[in-house]
C-alpha cells in the first residue's frame, strides 16, 4: 500500500497540495474530525441516524480513510480499488448518493478551519477535484454492487459454543446465499448495538449448507465482541455486510502455504486449510498456532483432527507462557514469530498471517527472515485490525 508514496514519479500539483493539508491537520486530527461531525449533524440532522450512538471508532475511521485516499491520490489503480471497496461497504449504512455533497461541504469547511497555513483558493480547488473524484468512484461502485448483491444480509444464530470463558464459536444462517472466499472477513452488527459494525474473519471455507461461523473473543469494553460472546443465543438475528479481504489462496499454483495464526486469528487459517483440502491438490501447509497459554488454544483439537486427516498438513502449537502445549508436529514455548524463525527456509511458500496487530507487525519480519518475499505475505489491514479491536 505504500507503492505510490515511494514511487519515482513526481507527485501531481493536486497531490502536493492535498498532502500538505493532511500533514498540517495530522497533529490535530481529533479536533478536525470532532468539528467535522458536529458541523455535519448540525447542518444535516437527518444524517445523524446513519451513524452509531457512540462515535469513538467512527472518528478514527474517517481520518484514516482520508489519509489513505490522500496517500494514493496519484495512483489511480490503488485509489480506485480502495474507494470502490469503501463505496460498496457504505451500502450497509444506508448511504445515498446525495449524502456525498453534504459530507464534502462539511469536510472542506473543517479542513479550511484547521489547515490555516496551507489553505487557500488553489488548495481548496485541489480538494474539490479530489473529493468529487473520490465520491464518484464510491457512488459508482455502490450502484454497480446494488445490481448483484444486497446491502446487507440478515443471519440467524444457529449455534453458540463457549470454548473458553471469553471465546465463543458462533454459527449463523444467512437469509440468502452469501458468496465469499476462504480467508476473507465480513462486518457484523448485533441487534443490541445498532450501527456499530466490527470485522470478523470466517472460520470455515464456504460450506454446502450455507452456514457461516466466527470465532469471537470478548475484549474489555468491546461492545460487539461482548454481545456476540455473552449475549447472542440461537434464534438471535445479526446483520452481515459484504465480504472483504485478500487473504485468499491462489489456486493456480501449487506452492506451499505457511500460515501463522495467533489467538482467534486461527479462524481464517482454519478456513484456508479447509479450502486447500476441498481443492484436492496436495500442497504442503504448515500452520503455527499461537496463544498465551495451553488453555487459550481453544481450537487445537480441530486443528489436530485436520492434521490427522491430511498428510500434507502440519500444525505446530506455540504458547507464550507455561508448559509446551499438547500435540501437533512439534510444540513450542515462546513468541510465535520466534517459533517460525526456528524453521524454514520457506522460499517457495506463500504466507498468511492473522491475529493481533502486534503479531502481524513482528510476524512480517519473521516471515521475511525465513525467506518469504513481502509480496507473498498476506494479512488483513493493520489499521482495520486496530480499529476493529473490540
Ligand atoms: N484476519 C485477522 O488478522 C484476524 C485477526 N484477529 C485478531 O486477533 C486478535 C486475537 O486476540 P487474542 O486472542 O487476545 O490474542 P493474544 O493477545 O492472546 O495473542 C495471540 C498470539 O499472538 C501472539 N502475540 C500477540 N501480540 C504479539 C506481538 N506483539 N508480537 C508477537 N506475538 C504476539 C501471542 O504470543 C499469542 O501467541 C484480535 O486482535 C483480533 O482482532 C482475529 C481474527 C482474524
Amino acid at each position: 500500500m505504500t507503492a505510490s508514496v515511494s514511487s519515482a514519479e513526481p507527485a501531481s500539483p493536486d497531490a502536493v497540495l492535498i498532502r500538505r493539508t493532511m500533514a498540517e491537520i495530522e497533529p490535530v486530527a481529533d479536533k478536525v474530525t470532532s468539528y467535522f461531525y458536529a458541523l455535519l449533524f448540525v447542518q444535516y440532522p437527518d444524517l445523524r441516524a446513519l451513524f452509531p450512538a457512540s462515535m469513538d471508532t467512527q472518528r478514527d475511521r474517517l481520518f484514516k480513510a482520508l489519509l489513505t485516499a490522500a496517500q494514493h491520490v496519484d495512483d489511480a489503480d490503488v485509489l480506485t480499488a480502495y474507494l470502490a471497496n469503501l463505496g460498496r461497504g457504505h451500502r450497509k449504512y444506508g448511504t445515498q448518493p446525495d449524502h456525498y455533497p453534504a459530507v464534502g461541504e462539511c469536510l472542506l469547511s473543517s479542513l479550511a478551519r484547521y489547515a490555516t497555513s496551507s489553505w487557500g483558493p488553489e488548495t481548496q480547488a485541489a480538494w474539490v477535484r479530489a473529493y468529487t473524484a473520490i465520491s464518484q468512484i464510491m457512488i459508482d461502485a455502490a450502484a454497480e454492487d446494488e445490481a448483484v448483491a444486497p446491502a446487507w444480509w440478515q443471519a440467524e444464530v444457529v449455534s453458540h459454543e463457549l470454548r473458553t470463558p471469553d471465546i465463543a464459536v458462533v454459527t449463523v444462517r444467512p437469509d440468502q446465499p452469501y458468496p465469499f472466499l476462504a480467508g476473507q472477513y465480513t462486518s457484523v452488527e448485533t441487534p443490541w448495538w445498532p450501527r456499530i459494525w466490527r470485522h470478523y474473519s470466517f472460520a470455515s471455507a464456504p460450506r454446502s449448507d450455507g452456514l457461516l461461523s466466527f470465532h469471537v473473543k470478548a475484549v474489555p469494553a468491546g461492545w460487539v465482541s461482548n454481545a456476540m460472546v455473552h449475549r447472542a443465543r440461537p434464534g438471535d438475528v445479526i446483520r452481515l455486510g459484504a465480504p472483504g479481504g485478500s487473504m485468499t489462496i491462489d489456486h493456480t499454483t501449487r506452492s506451499g502455504l505457511l500460515c501463522v495464526g495467533g489467538g482467534t486469528g486461527i479462524a481464517p487459517i482454519k478456513a484456508l486449510v479447509e479450502d486447500v483440502a476441498e481443492h484436492g491438490v496436495r500442497r504442503p501447509v504448515e500452520v503455527f498456532y499461537g496463544a498465551r497459554s495451553d488453555q487459550d488454544l481453544y481450537d487445537l483439537d480441530t486443528m489436530l483432527r485436520l492434521e490427522q486427516t491430511h498428510p500434507w498438513l502440519s500444525v505446530r502449537p506455540v504458547v507464550a507462557t507455561g508448559p509446551a502445549p499438547r500435540g501437533g508436529t512439534s510444540s513450542e514455548t515462546g513468541q510465535l514469530p520466534d517459533a517460525v524463525r526456528q524453521y524454514g527456509p520457506y522460499r517457495e511458500y506463500d504466507a498468511y498471517l492473522s491475529g493481533p496487530p502486534g503479531l502481524i507487525r513482528s510476524g512480517v519480519d519473521a516471515l521475511v527472515g525465513v525467506g518469504i518475499p513481502t509480496d507473498r505475505i498476506r494479512h488483513d489491514s493493520i489499521e482495520e485490525l486496530v480499529s476493529a479491536g473490540d
